[in-house]
């Protein structure tokens, strides 16, 4: 596989999401100073917003006019249920709103605008035609639009995540993490919206570089980082990237493990006898979203584990990006019985061996596995 091969793509992707984490940045700002009255439940009273909607149309948009010659397949979080509904005509108005003054802003970012704004039922066109399940053969994109919606609603982490799945592997992953700083060891060091903007100076503001987009192509052997593009500026595509890579770390006594925030996502007692049994002495990093796929491969901890319930099925939008890039960045991404996660058998990784473990190191990773086959038979998972 030629780097050359997927350029166009990588590049229309990582463009995209780039739109996105604005688009993020701005509905964020208003939901933390407005109030979350926009904030939706659905059916599994998880969180979505207009944010959330908005983002899919987008990308679904742009990829299509990007890639016209093809059929291009899509599989994605989102569905148009909850927006068709009449009663919530104001809801789609405001995703309307927001998915054109983003689109308006495409040339900013190398990509075209449409020619006329687009209508209420063009957008939900474009958000429903992200109906895809994917599957073994052929190519299709994975997204997430908004990627821990909880942590966006708060004010906190979150990502945007965007792949492409060629014949059931995941060939390239791009995330856009808005309030992850481009300076490393700085994730614990997110400041809610209101706090910097209305104490820093905006030129603190521009060095404080509070946002960051990471990319890799499968067996290039390299991860990427770029800054987001600031007001008035243009993307420099792909100028401003740096490379990445995963912590050297392989000492479990110096060693931080991350995982989800909530109890309900992932069993944080299982997780911390994996750890102790490791010989883990820090405390865990809880962050929402995939910006735990992203800490591991810039280095800022490492290793992340997720043990959901018994029962729920992991989608392949919440981690086919992050595998890819952690993979490229030196790590290793297994299920909990070593076994590397399978992307080919549509919208879940079905097979999935309990739980899903990314580390920086082999000698990490081996620790893990032999750890949770101890911990294992005493837990009650
Ligand atoms: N019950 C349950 N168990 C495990 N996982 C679940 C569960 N419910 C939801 N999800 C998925 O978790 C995604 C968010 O994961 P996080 O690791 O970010 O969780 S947390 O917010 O840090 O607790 C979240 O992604 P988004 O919906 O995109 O936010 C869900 O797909
Ligand atoms: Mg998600
Ligand atoms: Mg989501
Ligand atoms: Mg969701």
């Amino acid at each position: 596989m030629g780097d050359a091969n997927y350029a166009r793509e990588l590049g229309v992707a990582v463009r995209a999401v780039h739109m996105a984490c604005a688009l993020c940045q701005r509905v964020q700002a208003g939901l933390v100073s407005h109030g979350t009255g926009q904030v939706k439940s659905k059916d599994d009273d998880s969180p979505v917003t207009v944010a959330d909607w908005s983002v899919q149309a987008i990308v679904s948009w742009i990829l299509a006019e990007s890639f016209q010659d093809q059929n291009v397949s899509i599989v994605a979080e989102e569905d148009v249920q909850t927006l068709s509904k009449a009663e919530l005509a104001d809801l789609l108005a405001s995703v309307t709103k927001t998915v054109n003054e983003s689109l308006a802003e495409a040339p900013k970012y190398g990509l075209q605008s449409p020619k006329k704004a687009l209508g209420a039922s063009q957008v939900l066109e474009a958000i429903s035609r992200c109906n895809s399940t994917g599957g073994p053969t052929g190519r299709h994109w994975v997204l997430d639009p908004v990627d821990g919606t909880l942590g966006f609603v708060r004010g906190d982490q979150y990502a945007i995540a965007l792949a492409l799945i060629e014949d059931g592997k995941v060939i390239m992953g791009v995330l856009g993490c808005p309030n992850y700083p481009m300076k490393n060891g700085w994730l614990n060091h997110h400041h809610h919206h209101h706090q910097y903007d209305e104490s820093m100076s905006s030129s603190a503001t521009d060095t404080w570089e509070k946002g960051c987009v990471i990319y890799a192509q499968k067996g290039s052997g390299k991860a990427w980082m770029q800054p987001l593009v600031q007001q008035n500026k243009m993307l420099e595509w792909p100028n401003s990237a740096r490379q990445i890579k995963v912590s050297s770390i392989d000492d479990p006594g110096l060693a931080t493990f991350c995982e989800p925030v909530e109890k309900a996502n992932s069993n944080h007692s299982f997780t911390a006898g994996v750890a102790h049994s490791m010989g883990f002495k820090n405390q865990p990093l809880r962050v929402h979203s995939m910006v735990k796929y992203a800490a591991i491969a810039r280095g800022d901890a490492e290793i992340f584990m997720k043990f959901a319930r018994c029962g729920y099925k992991e989608k392949i939008w919440d981690h086919a990006a992050g595998v890819v890039i952690v993979e490229e960045a030196g790590g290793v991404v297994t299920d909990a019985g070593g076994r590397p996660l399978d992307f080919s058998r549509g919208t879940y990784l079905e097979g999935l061996d309990r739980g899903i473990v990314a580390c920086c190191s082999a000698k990490l990773h081996e620790g893990f596995i032999g750890a949770v086959y101890a911990s294992w038979d005493s837990s009650n998972l």
